[in-house]
């Protein structure tokens, strides 16, 4: 028995050093026979995954997600990729581009036998963190039968963890800014050997807002790698090209539907309509309200108002499941939005241009965008969140009267075919008036309301595009009533000197902060130890003199206003100040509310200057007490039989007082009657503050025994006779100890202890409390 085993102990790792050999003999094989068939392939007619010349694992995993034909950009670029081909690819969105480049990708590590010795081989770079999960999921799937490690750096996470982890991957899918964020913190992250680089939405990625970033990211990369850039509206700028250290003339340009007639996919409808900007919000709800049944993109210019929209529409209720998704979210709040809306049926989600490019939701139905996009290539990008591959979809662009021109323009430029359409009279809803109960009744609706009001404002002043969008024409008075606001807050805007310094600035932070995604213009905290509250962070916030000048108007008088002129810099280059209304003195009743204008004259103003003021002072201009000082002292009135106010001491005519006797005499016995009076009316107060006395001490006690009482459960709880997470099970368990003693129990133990019932009721409790305190 045991010769054979001895023997075959000994074979057996000889027979493993063979297999392993054999295997890696096949394999060598296999790559060589792949490197010949990739070189001498003719991709011409080649219509499905199967022709390509591609590794059996990258075939089980297209195969396994059910890819069998390719689609036009797949089939265009894959077989010049897989030769080693620089490749700018443009195709319309849903085509595929994914696909387009995860299958050269993994084939490209394959061919050069990559092991999580080598390190890094492919850098694939996202402009979005949702986009970068969305891609590295459909990497896990097609690669799921390679033995490659890849991983998602994009932030929200703890730097230290992730570092520890992207040293041994040998892809990573990430953003911009927290790429580089490893790469300039991690001494020894090693890049040298990376094979490929892939850029999607490549012409956002090399844009302004990521430059510098993505020129430093490049610094760290060997030259000699194979780049792929795909987007739906490709750069073809040379010098940007040459930031990539590619070569025009080596690289290829493919665009798979360049000669197409539009730059939009076939099965989308577009339409746009002329709406007023006041209007806007109005036949938004109208649309939801006719649209119970679709899932719904709405694209917003800003986070605040996506913020505005989600939290006023999901009180006024339209009848369709509402969620919203920007920047300024938590990481895990954004995960958990794009999931929930990916699987919804019917749904409307509100968003930023954070969710225009790449994402893939299904079955969208509509995409409206609300606010015009800033230019053709982003309108393009956010109607491509319908009809995907080969769904169908619609899109609705709400178009202010003075944008029209300049958009159509722009559109038929860049061969998107659009119609135009007008809403039925019968469909339109005025929410107006529930927006200006919201403001009014909710401080933080109407702080809301202000900031989604100068974000719009902003987002029009600092377009390029003047042809299309016109500042001046704004109809700012009636856009803020339609936010429910009493009045527009006055803009006024820096000197251009100022402006160009604090936008430079922002820009700066921008790119230092390597966070692509940071919020614009929430202000870090210093004090991390202390508690804060929601009001807390709204002082804290820089474009707080929005929000402290509406409180300001409750306490200000009218000179106040003047000193009320302040940067603001959160919004870079304006500055933002309440404007004074002219009211009614009935308007005076509304400041308590916090909702009216001031009649200002009976109050001394508190300076609370915007930004300027100190958190203390604007809370003081909250407290009641802070306004009590301004009010005269009160004066108690007595009401006569007939109904009429009379003064505690009022004045009598002279004559009719002497008629009654000498002042003396009837001073004497008015201080008889004064103290006959107090002595009755102390004896009632007695009783009435004995009263209190007793129920407040009733209601110690009775707070005292449920604590008991509860001590009680939880010590049941420890002893183990209970399980504390399962209430059921304790509740019918019925071995609970009780905080009285039964009948019998009480005889045994004190024989003095008096018997009572389990009370099973408030009152019985409260009888039961009453008995015990009179004891
Ligand atoms: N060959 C294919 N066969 C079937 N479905 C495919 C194929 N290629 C891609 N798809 C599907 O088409 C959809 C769109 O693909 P993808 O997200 O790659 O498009 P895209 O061109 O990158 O879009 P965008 O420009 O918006 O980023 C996805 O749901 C994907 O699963």
């Amino acid at each position: 028995m045991s010769g054979p085993r001895h023997r075959n102990q000994k074979q057996q790792p000889t027979k493993r050093v063979n297999e392993k050999q054999l295997r890696r003999e096949r394999d060598l094989k296999d790559m060589q026979e792949l490197a010949q068939q990739i070189a001498d392939f003719d991709p011409k007619g080649v219509t499905s995954f199967g022709e390509l010349p591609i590794s059996k694992f990258t075939a089980i995993g297209l195969k396994k997600s059910h890819f069998t034909t390719m689609t036009d950009i797949q089939m265009a670029s894959i077989p010049l990729a897989l030769k080693g081909t620089d490749i700018l690819g443009a195709a319309k969105t849903g085509s595929g581009k994914t696909l387009a480049f995860l299958v050269p990708l993994l084939e490209t590590l394959y061919r050069n036998q990559w092991t999580q010795h080598d390190g890094l081989g492919a850098l694939v770079i996202s402009p979005t963190r949702e986009l970068a999960i969305q891609i590295f999921d459909v990497l896990r799937k097609i690669g799921r039968a390679h033995s490659f490690s890849a991983g998602l750096v994009i932030g929200g996470k703890d730097v230290q963890v992730e570092r520890d982890r992207i040293s041994r991957l040998n892809i990573l899918v990430c953003t911009p800014g927290r790429m580089l964020q490893h790469m300039d913190q991690a001494a020894g992250f090693e890049m040298g050997n990376l094979k490929l680089l892939v850029l999607d939405e490549a012409d956002r990625i090399l844009d302004m807002g990521f430059r510098k970033t993505i020129d430093a990211i490049i610094q760290h990369l060997p030259k000699n790698r194979q780049t792929l850039l795909f987007s739906a509206t490709q750069t073809k700028s040379v010098a940007d090209l040459a930031r990539l250290s590619l070569s025009p003339s080596a690289a290829e340009y493919i665009s798979a539907h360049e000669a197409a007639s539009s730059s939009t996919p076939t099965n989308l409808q577009q339409y746009y309509v002329i709406t007023p900007l006041p209007e806007k919000l109005d036949s938004l709800f109208g649309f939801l309200k006719t649209h119970l049944k679709a899932k719904i993109l709405v694209f917003a210019s800003s986070s605040k108002q996506v913020r505005f929209m989600f939290e006023t529409f999901k009180t006024l209720h339209p009848g369709i499941p509402l969620m919203h998704l920007h920047g300024r979210q938590k990481q895990t709040a954004r995960i958990e939005v794009t999931d929930r809306f990916a699987e919804s049926r019917n749904a409307c989600l509100f968003c930023t241009d954070i969710a225009a490019r790449g994402l893939d939701f299904p079955s969208v139905e509509w995409v409206v965008q609300l606010d015009t996009p800033e230019d053709a290539d982003t309108y393009i990008h956010r109607v491509g969140r319908t009809a995907r591959f080969d769904s169908a979809g619609r899109a609705l662009l709400f178009v202010t009267p003075s944008e029209e021109k300049g958009v159509q323009a722009r559109l038929e430029a860049k061969k998107v075919p659009i119609e135009k359409i007008t809403i039925k009279e019968s469909k339109k809803r005025s929410i107006r008036a529930d927006l200006q109960a919201l403001c009014f009744k909710n401080p933080e609706i109407k702080y809301l309301a202000q900031k989604a009001f100068i974000s719009y404002c902003k987002s029009i002043f600092i377009q390029k595009d003047k042809t299309v969008f016109k500042f001046a024409e704004l109809p700012v008075e009636e856009f803020a009533e339609s936010l429910g606001l009493p009045g527009a807050p006055n803009i006024k805007f820096l000197s251009s000197q100022k402006s160009k310094l604090l936008k430079n600035a922002s820009k700066q932070n921008f790119s230092d902060s390597h966070n692509e995604d940071a919020s614009e213009d929430e202000v870090k905290s210093n004090a991390k130890d202390t508690v804060r509250t929601k009001y807390d962070r709204m002082f804290e916030r820089q474009n707080q003199n929005v929000l402290s000048q509406h409180y300001l108007n409750m306490v200000n008088d009218e000179n106040a206003t003047a000193r009320n002129v302040v940067e603001d810099d959160d919004d870079g280059f304006m500055s933002v100040k309440r404007r004074d209304h002219e009211l009614s003195d009935s308007s005076a009743s509304e400041d308590e509310t916090g909702q009216g204008e001031s009649d200002r004259r009976s109050v001394p103003a508190l300076a609370i200057d915007g930004a300027h003021a100190s958190r203390r002072q604007a809370k003081a201009a909250l407290s009641k007490k802070a306004m009590l000082k301004y009010k005269s002292n009160p004066t108690k009135l007595l009401f006569d039989d007939d109904g009429n106010p009379h003064a505690i001491y009022e004045f009598k005519d002279e004559e009719d007082f002497r008629k009654h006797g000498e002042a003396e005499e009837q001073k004497a016995e008015f201080i008889i009657r004064a103290e006959q009076r107090m002595r009755e009316v102390d004896v009632v107060d007695k009783a009435i503050a004995k009263e209190k006395r007793q129920e407040k001490k009733r209601k110690r006690r009775e707070r005292e025994l449920l604590t008991e009482e509860d001590n009680m459960s939880e010590e049941y709880d420890e002893d183990g006779s209970g399980g504390s997470d399962n209430d059921d099970l304790r509740i019918s368990g019925g071995k609970r100890k009780k905080w009285f003693e039964e009948e019998g129990q009480a005889k045994r133990s004190h024989a003095n202890v008096i018997k009572i019932a389990q009370p099973t009721s408030l009152d019985e409790l409260e009888a039961l409390s009453l008995s015990l305190l009179n004891k």
